[in-house]
């Protein structure tokens, strides 16, 4: 998996076409979204994912909570990006692991949305420029 985090003012999208031929189905409310002082992970997940996908999410989610503690961050977007690896894990693996990122992210005490799966999407952002404002991590099963 491979993943770019942006600390941002915000960040916010719109849904245009799809991009799969199967997109995650959404609802009306999800063509939309936009978070304020957020850390925007955007995230590929990789072939290499699919033979521990639970160790994957375990580590990412650790990863992003290090993260947002460490820059003061309570807003998490977690953002479907199939530009970061030119190894992407299947379109169903990769939804399950980003959904599980979701999911486990909203135990804790941060307010996370998730950026629709399999849609070309606009989107904004607002970079703040400080030192661990743009971080990247690459996350792979132990074997
Ligand atoms: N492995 C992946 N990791 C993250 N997002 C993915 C992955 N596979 C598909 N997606 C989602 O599906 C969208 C389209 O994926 S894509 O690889 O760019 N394009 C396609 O798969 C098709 N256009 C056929 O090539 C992406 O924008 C993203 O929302």
């Amino acid at each position: 998996m491979r993943m770019l985090l942006i600390h941002s003012d915000y960040l916010e999208y719109e849904v245009k076409d799809k991009a799969l031929k199967n997109p995650e189905p959404i609802r009306e409310e999800q063509k939309k979204g936009r978070l304020e002082e957020v850390l925007a992970a955007f995230i590929s997940v990789e072939k290499v994912d699919e033979t521990n996908p639970d160790e994957v999410v375990k580590k990412a989610v650790n990863e992003i909570k290090d993260v947002a503690s460490h820059i003061k961050a309570k807003n998490v977007f977690v953002y479907p990006f199939a530009h970061l690896s030119s190894e992407l894990a299947k379109p169903d693996v990769a939804l399950e692991i980003l959904k599980k990122i979701e999911e486990r992210l909203k135990e804790g005490d941060l307010n996370v949305k998730r950026a629709p799966f399999g849609y070309y999407k606009a989107f904004k952002l607002s970079c703040k420029g400080h030192p661990l404002a743009e971080l990247s991590r690459t996350i792979v099963p132990s074997g």
